[in-house]
């Protein structure tokens, strides 16, 4: 089978691995020049992501590079600590930077397809025996199946499935990540009109870089995405000084450092919501079918989907429709977690009295035990087939 995978990030490459080593012919297009780097800390929970990790064989790559997870401190703007955040409860089980992930992924997927960075599609015309696929920098060509793995903003789940604003709705948010310059770790401090701003994450051992890296800083403040231009990055980091203007703290060194840094990156928080993640001959796969910005479950989620989508397009030997329903089915219930939940709420609560009631709900700890417990169970506690691949 000829596949197009359309993103090269956590879905993308995890994906390209499973059906290269199993037989099909990949092809990974990025619109990037490259692996994007950058990101803040992701995490893996419970039995069904350690699973599909050790399935992959990239459980120990991870491990080796994991970060920290420090606990969280949430203070004030004078420094006085409010709650403290348990490190497992932010960072799972296992918690790593982004970038660092999306580079194990690539490297484990590089020699099983074949990666094309810089480019994008453009037209995705499907007929019974294909799909024909227009690119931006390349001739057109045709393929047996396409995967959306292009993120939030797909461009194949525009093409396949209609406008972005059918699918994908904004939660009241924004957030930007950043290269930061401050030393701290887990360090967060939330101000009472709906901004927050958070630092930390390093591997272990390895806080404040003998060579001057620095872990990257996170802010979310209330916002929607009609206050600036997608296209505009430097609209954008205008837009970051402007939410934390005046903001005592620690913050103005960190909007310096963040408005100045090459990985500067601003989105608004949304969710992701289909009726089904596949069309014809066309799936998503990850944030593309079933984001939900910072919620904690999207990198879990993206690769346990690249796993299921993979599995059943091999037991069903050629018959994509038979796999594409069967994924479809599967991916329902574990992707419940992503259709409700609003990140920016918790990060950034929009009154000194939401911010007691979080700061409360944190420093108990049978509160606290539930919602893990609750997590797992519900969330990364699911029994996912072995698909026996290679
Ligand atoms: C730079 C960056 C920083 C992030 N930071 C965080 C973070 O701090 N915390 C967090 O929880 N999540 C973060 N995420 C999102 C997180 O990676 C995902 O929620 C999750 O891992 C699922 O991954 P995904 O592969 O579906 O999407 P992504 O990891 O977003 O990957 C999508 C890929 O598709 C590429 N792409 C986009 N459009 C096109 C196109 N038209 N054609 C071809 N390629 C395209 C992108 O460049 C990217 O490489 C970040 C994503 C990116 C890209």
């Amino acid at each position: 089978m000829r596949i197009l995978i359309s993103g090269a990030g956590i879905a993308g490459a995890a994906l390209a691995g499973w059906l290269g080593r199993n037989g099909c012919d990949v092809t990974v297009v990025e619109k990037a020049s490259r692996i994007r780097p950058g990101g803040q800390a992701v995490d893996f929970k419970g039995r069904t992501h350690r699973t599909v990790l050790e399935r992959m064989g990239v459980y120990d790559d991870i491990r080796a590079q994991q970060t920290s997870r420090t606990d969280w401190r949430i203070v004030d703007e004078s420094d006085r600590v409010q709650a403290v955040i348990p490190g497992e409860f932010i960072g799972g089980d296992l918690e790593i930077l982004r970038g660092d992930l999306a580079g194990i992924l690539h490297r484990r997927s590089a020699a099983d397809a074949n990666y094309v960075f810089g480019d994008e599609i453009t037209a995705l015309t499907e007929s019974t025996s294909g799909v024909e696929v227009g690119f931006a920098g390349r001739p057109a060509a045709r393929f047996d199946l396409v995967i959306g793995a292009d993120g939030v903003h797909s461009a194949v789940r525009r093409a396949a499935f209609g406008p972005e604003s059918d699918h994908v709705h904004p939660l009241g948010y924004v957030y930007a990540v950043a290269g930061g310059a401050v030393d701290l770790s887990g360090l967060e401090t939330s101000l009472p009109d709906g901004r927050a701003v958070a630092y930390g994450y390093s591997r272990p051992g390895r806080l404040a870089l003998a060579g001057g890296q620095k872990a990257p800083s996170l802010f979310v403040f209330a916002a929607d995405p009609g206050d600036y231009d997608r296209r505009d990055v430097d609209a954008q980091r205008r837009l970051l000084r402007a939410a934390f203007e005046g903001v005592g703290w620690r913050v103005p060194e960190m909007i310096a450092a963040a408005v100045e840094a090459s990985d500067f990156y601003l989105d608004a928080l949304t969710r992701t919501r289909m009726h089904s993640f596949t069309r014809g001959r066309v799936a998503l796969v990850g944030d593309a079918g079933y984001g939900n910005t910072l919620g904690g479950f999207g990198t879990g989620l993206a690769l346990v989907g690249a796993y299921i989508l993979a599995g059943e397009l091999t037991a069903a030997r050629g018959d994509h429709a038979a796999a594409f329903a069967a994924y479809d089915r599967r991916m329902r219930p574990l992707t419940k977690v992503a259709r409700s939940g609003n990140a920016g709420r918790f990060l950034a609560p929009g009154s000194d009295r939401a911010i007691r009631r979080r700061n409360r709900t944190f420093t108990n700890r049978a509160m606290l035990g539930t919602m893990m417990w609750m997590t797992e169970r519900f969330a990364t506690d699911r029994t996912v087939p072995d698909y026996r691949m290679a």
